[in-house]
């Protein structure tokens, strides 16, 4: 049987799972087992050809009843709707995981910015906002970056936002520029957290993180970052990649030197001769290894040649159900993308806060909060995983599911 790789389905699957587990009836499966809200539009914007094309984007919102719905927009070329359903539920479970008043929400857009100016992807921007911006809004779903869109595109959206709505709205959005309203640490947080997933997960398996050899798959906002704390922090970071390509030197990469050429696309393998694929790249000799990319990177058809001993999903998505099985019965500990990236939402979630009270905290209370909020998560599904011997992605799903299954039972929506 081949194995499925649609990320919506396989995402059913383990939701069932962990409401079955919990003891929750089929009635509420059928409210969590898709977004209650998901939307299709067209965006038409007119190229620097003169000529008007019409781009199809998304928005799902999975389940809005512990708060309004949050999670990034994606602009890609492989952006699907059952993609952005499964990136929605996703969200509801992060926010569960580290204990956020929202739900999940995603949105995406099928484009490559790779190929258009800064005057059409603000046009696609700003139209993206003008067709969802009812169904949008600070108190309803609160967008953020996620796969190449940045705090730029974001300003876009807060400025189309505000001018519909004719009010400064800088809770629409996050991860939007400081001087926008932006908060510290937004740009780092995800890496950041991920970071403090990693040393907690290396005290587990007696790893030290001095000296221990990691392999990034993707060097965008979530790897680049990563790749720069964990070298700071004396690791070796033996591999990095990016959608053209891998680098690997067993010494240990130029960190500063890579960071200094990437594009603002995170990509630099293009620059080297002496590259290999993103396959021979997660296979790797190595400690620790995070994919940071995209999804569906470590299968059935690679996860016996995994050598890393631990596994820590920066990326959404970037395992499968068969490769997490297969994973976990080598005795290697995989720490699940619902966990391990919640660090981004944190802060987004710090910038709404200071947004909605119009006081801004300093980098170091933004880092306080959010290494707390992520260590304490961490244990949490960590112990959970142990005591009742069960995968960590089960767990973090059993935990994250429950806020939201509680709060529906509540107000009787199952
Ligand atoms: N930016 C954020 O705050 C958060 C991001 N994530 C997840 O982290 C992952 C990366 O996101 P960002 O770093 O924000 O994106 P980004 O757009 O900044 O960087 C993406 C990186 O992945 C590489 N890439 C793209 N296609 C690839 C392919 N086919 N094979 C190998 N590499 C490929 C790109 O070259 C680039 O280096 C995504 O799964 C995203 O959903 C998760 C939580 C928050
Ligand atoms: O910062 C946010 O609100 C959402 C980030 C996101 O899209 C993700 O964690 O996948």
């Amino acid at each position: 049987m081949t194995e499925n790789l649609n990320l919506f389905t396989s995402t059913q699957v383990v939701i069932k799972e962990a409401l079955d587990k919990l003891g929750y009836d089929e009635g509420m499966y059928e409210l969590l087992k898709e977004p209650i809200r998901m939307v299709e539009v067209r965006i038409p914007v007119r190229m620097d050809d003169g000529k008007v094309k019409v781009f199809t984007g998304f928005r799902g919102q999975h389940n809005d009843a512990v708060g309004p719905t949050k999670g990034g927009v994606r602009f890609h070329p492989a952006v699907s709707a059952d993609e952005v359903r499964a990136l929605s539920m996703w969200m509801t479970l992060k926010a569960g995981i580290v204990d956020l008043p929202y739900g999940g929400g995603k949105g995406g857009i099928i484009c490559d910015p790779r190929e258009m100016s800064m005057h059409e992807l603000e046009s696609l921007s700003r139209g993206y906002v003008r067709a969802l911006s009812q169904v949008m809004g600070p108190t309803k779903d609160i967008p953020a970056p996620d796969v190449f869109t940045n705090a730029q595109i974001m300003a876009w959206m807060m400025d189309e936002y505000s001018r519909i709505d004719e009010f400064n709205s800088p809770g629409f959005i996050t991860g939007k520029p400081i001087v926008l309203g932006g908060s510290q640490g937004r740009d780092r947080a995800t890496a950041e957290g991920v970071t403090i997933i990693i040393n907690e997960a290396a005290k587990k398996r007696n790893i030290d993180m001095k000296g221990a050899r990691i392999v990034i798959q993707g060097f965008g906002n979530a790897g680049s970052f990563l790749s720069k704390f964990l070298h700071d922090a004396g690791a070796k970071v033996i591999g990095i990649s990016d959608a053209y390509g891998a680098l690997h030197d067993p010494d240990g990469l130029d960190i500063d030197y890579l960071l200094d050429r990437r594009d603002s696309f995170g990509t630099v393998t293009t620059l080297f001769d002496n590259t290999i694929s993103n396959e021979e790249l997660l296979e790797l000799d190595c400690d620790i290894l995070v994919p940071a990319a995209i999804e569906n990177q470590i299968t059935e058809k690679n996860a016996h040649d995994i050598k890393a001993r631990i596994v820590v999903e920066a990326a959404n998505g970037p395992t499968t159900s068969e490769a997490t099985k297969i994973l976990t019965e080598r005795g290697i500990l995989l720490v699940p993308d619902v966990l391990a990236s919640a660090g981004g939402v944190t802060v987004s979630y710090f910038e709404w806060v200071q947004n909605n009270m119009g006081y801004y905290w300093t980098e170091d209370e933004v880092r306080e909060r959010m290494t707390k909020k992520m260590v304490d998560a961490f244990e949490n599904v960590y112990n959970f995983s142990e005591t009742r011997n069960i995968d960590m992605r089960l767990a973090a799903y059993m935990i994250g599911i429950r806020k939201t299954a509680e709060a529906s039972r509540f107000r009787g929506w199952a």
